[in-house]
């Protein structure tokens, strides 16, 4: 007979640890080799290290300006840069990328991993208007088997395969808890960190986002910039009593979003006419997630999924969320553009 101290803690098992739910999804695929599972791995100790450089940020002097502009024209943040350097290091030590795109680097970064299948295209840090305000930050990932022959040195070819070719896409958040979520093309599940044991946990294991919302998440300090069908769209919103909310990370205007319902606007602007938000790192992997979790992701023309990729920062609209908010929007822009035909 068990006493009540085994029965508590037999009562309360720790939970699935990342490394074996990954280790439980490869057996359900019996062709898989590793490699893809070991990449995974890879980023979430790099997405650790980082966990660990943004809870301390105001205790070190990673806060303000690198003093450098990246390929975007912005100023990078010191955290962008450590955060930058941080992921290299990971994915070149743990073996498997051939080869990485980063949002802070004009070109692609040759880990020394001629053998590995797999490129990364990454957001090291989102958010970065905000680091310095202990805003929810994050880190965005999309994942592709090369197509150039191991071995070889890895091309553009790899990087531009288009966003219905990723194997895998997802991001962690750094926000009053740590998570990551992604998805390998069947289904959504996210982890949380458990400081303590330096483990992330499966929190989250089926996520779907609801079909219909009551949220809206973009910067109206644009307004005067947006397209009359997406002023339209928001008007409508606030006469039905929809809140507005908007961190300014992308990353956790979309968490909030997958969990809540709601939708996320970044459309064309004067100072942005192909949109802000950059297509290989930012785009096509919240796409990916927003699809498997049973939502939408829109430029407005079509889905982001199927743009096709022509440079390695190009950047695109997006409207991501519940279902029935996108199509929404989408009514209205085409019946916007079919006015103006
Ligand atoms: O300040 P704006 O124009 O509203 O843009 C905010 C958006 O830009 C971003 O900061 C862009 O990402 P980075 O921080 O990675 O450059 C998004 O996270 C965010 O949603
Ligand atoms: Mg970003
Ligand atoms: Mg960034």
């Amino acid at each position: 007979m068990s006493n009540p101290l085994q029965e508590n803690v037999l009562a309360n098992p720790v939970g699935t640890t990342l490394d074996r739910y990954i280790m439980r999804k490869q057996s359900e695929f019996p062709f898989a080799t590793g490699e893809l599972s070991q990449l995974l791995r890879d980023i979430a100790l790099a997405g650790k290290i980082i966990n660990r450089e943004v809870n301390r940020a105001g205790l070190i002097d990673i806060a303000g300006a690198f003093g450098n502009q990246n390929i975007q024209g912005e100023q990078q943040q010191k955290l962008d840069v450590v955060a930058n350097i941080r992921f290299i290091r990971a994915l070149k030590n743990g073996g498997q990328a051939c080869a990485i795109l980063s949002e802070e680097e004009d070109d692609i970064i040759y880990t020394g991993n001629d053998q590995g299948k797999y490129v990364v295209a990454m957001d090291p840090l989102d958010g970065s208007s905000n680091i310095d305000v202990n805003v929810s930050i994050g880190t965005i990932f999309s994942i592709y088997r090369r197509v150039t022959p191991v071995g070889t040195q890895a091309t553009r070819e790899d990087f531009l395969q288009g966003g219905r070719k990723q194997v895998a896409a997802g991001y962690v958040l750094y926000g009053s808890s740590t998570m990551l979520v992604y998805t390998t093309g069947h289904g959504v599940a996210g982890f949380t960190y458990e400081n303590s044991l330096g483990e992330f946990f499966l929190s989250h294991p089926e996520i779907r986002i609801p079909q219909d919302g009551a949220t809206f998440s973009c910067n109206e300090g644009y307004w005067y910039q947006y397209p009359e069908s997406i002023r339209a769209y928001l008007t409508t919103c606030k006469q039905r009593g929809y809140s507005g909310r908007y961190i300014g990370s992308l990353v956790a205007d979309f968490h909030r979003n997958l969990f809540k319902g709601g939708i996320y606007l970044y459309p064309p602007t004067e100072k942005t006419p192909e949109g802000k938000l950059r297509l290989l790192y930012e785009c096509y992997p919240l796409a990916l997630l927003i699809e498997q979790a049973g939502g939408q992701a829109q430029s407005g023309h079509e889905a982001i999924l199927d743009i096709e990729p022509v440079y390695f920062h190009q950047r695109c609209p997006i409207y991501v969320g519940s279902t029935d908010m996108v199509k929404e929007v989408l009514s209205l822009a085409n019946a916007a553009h079919e006015a103006a035909c």
